[in-house]
């Protein structure tokens, strides 16, 4: 391995220190202005406090904290790019240590954006590769529960379904908490404007919308997740961070999504006339440019099954070639951030407190991560570098 050669990284880390120890405060320069993120005791209650200074008119701003937040021991922080900055938690597992402060991704912006607020968001990071998320779109009455269903039975430990909200009554044999949660409105509203949700989107005169809680409670059991939901929905995902595959169903023709969506008999006709009036909205959208990765035609059922496995199939991104990382982070960890470069972030372990057998130098793969929904970052790789002496030879 060899780092030699490879130019300084931009950026500026300045640990500041007040007060007592258990008071440590890390300030982080990005363009005007500087983050200083530190734990504060504040009525005994220890947490994390960020503070934003605008060099420029020399204000204080104390942004909205999205996101559950690190468990507030020691750390250290780095900037990794103009919209994160790694946070490194000591005297906790591995699993548990590596943090990103979201400074400008683009839930970011669309929080700031709807709050009208400076907002950051924490995120955990998660050791290890998940496969992307499937994104089913298409006009309702289309087949796409019809195919997600028989995907689930036909592999229910590969895939997992993200549990929509909506604000629409149960039809019958529809189970709240299974095939969505059937929310009020009210409720619903206020928790989009929390920060809850990857998506949402008014559709046939109702509110849908996917949690983050949805998506990541199927990725958390090892599982991948299939999200059924609008074009506007498939939009607001494909600008997030999370990374999925997009697929829009198309009927074989609209005399057919009408035949079937009359037969399912689960909508009033005045319902059945709306959906139908956006089913051709949907399919002039299903050709927008960079949206949807496939088009899968719902002609006869089980040809359209087998050639939907055949896209999931294709999809091989995420298959780990290299075995060199650390997956089992269960020990307790004590490292600090001790240098950067364009693809990797170095941890130091601190002097004496390093548990025996553990790595007294890792690496932390950037090029790895992969967007998770807000809250997590997934595909966190982490080397151990056995030889130290070489390997800070190379990255000093
Ligand atoms: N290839 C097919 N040929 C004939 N009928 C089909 C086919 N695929 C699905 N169907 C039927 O069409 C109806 C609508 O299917 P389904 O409920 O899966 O649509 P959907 O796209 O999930 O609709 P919505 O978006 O409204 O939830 C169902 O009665 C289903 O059994
Ligand atoms: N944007 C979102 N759209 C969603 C979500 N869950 C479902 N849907 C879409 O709504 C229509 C109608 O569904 P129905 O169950 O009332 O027939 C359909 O196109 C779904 O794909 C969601 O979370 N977000």
């Amino acid at each position: 391995m060899s780092r030699k050669g490879e130019e300084a990284p931009e950026f500026r880390v300045d640990p500041i220190t007040l007060g007592s120890k258990d008071c440590q405060q890390n300030a982080i320069v990005v363009g005007d202005k500087t983050y200083v993120i530190g734990r504060t005791d504040d009525d005994s209650k220890s947490s994390f406090g960020i503070k934003i200074l605008d060099k420029l008119t020399q204000t204080w701003i104390v942004p909205t904290v999205l996101g559950a937040q690190p468990p507030s021991k020691s750390h250290s922080a780095i900037l990794i790019n103009e919209e994160k900055i790694l946070v490194v938690e000591k005297g906790v597992s591995l699993n548990d240590s590596i943090w990103f402060l979201e400074i400008d991704t683009p839930f970011v912006k669309q929080q700031r954006k709807i709050k009208g607020l400076e907002v950051v968001s924490w995120s955990k990071g998660v050791l290890g590769v998940a496969q992307k998320p499937v994104v089913i779109s298409g006009p309702s009455g289309v087949g796409k529960g019809t195919l997600i269903a028989k995907l689930m039975k036909e592999y229910p430990s590969k895939f997992g379904f993200s549990v929509s909200h909506t604000t629409r009554s149960p039809r019958v044999k529809e189970i709240d908490g299974v095939h969505y949660h059937f929310a009020g409105r009210s409720k619903m509203e206020q928790d989009i404007s929390e920060g809850e949700f990857l998506e949402f989107a008014h559709v046939h005169g109702n509110l849908y919308g996917t949690s983050i809680e949805a998506v990541e409670s199927v990725t958390d059991e090892g599982k991948r997740c299939i999200l059924d939901i609008d074009v506007q929905g498939a939009r607001s995902v494909r600008a997030s961070s999370l990374e999925a595959i997009f697929i829009f169903v198309c009927p074989p023709s609209f005399e057919e999504l009408e035949k079937r969506l009359r037969a399912r008999g689960t909508e009033t006709e005045e319902q059945i006339q709306k959906r139908l009036r956006n089913a051709r909205a949907e399919l002039d959208q299903s050709n927008s440019p960079g949206l949807f990765d496939h088009l899968l035609v719902n002609d006869n059922l089980e040809a359209c099954y087998e050639n939907l496995k055949k896209m999931l199939s294709l999809d091989d991104d995420h298959k780990d070639s290299d075995g060199c990382f650390i997956e089992d982070g269960k020990a307790t960890a004590c490292y600090s951030i001790l240098s950067k470069t364009e693809s990797e972030v170095f941890l130091q372990s601190e002097t004496g407190e390093v548990v025996k057998g553990a790595a007294s130098l890792l690496a932390v793969d950037l090029s790895s991560l992969t967007g998770g929904a807000p809250g997590r970052t997934r595909g966190l790789k982490i080397h151990s570098i056995n030889s130290i002496d070489n390997d800070l030879k190379g990255i000093r």
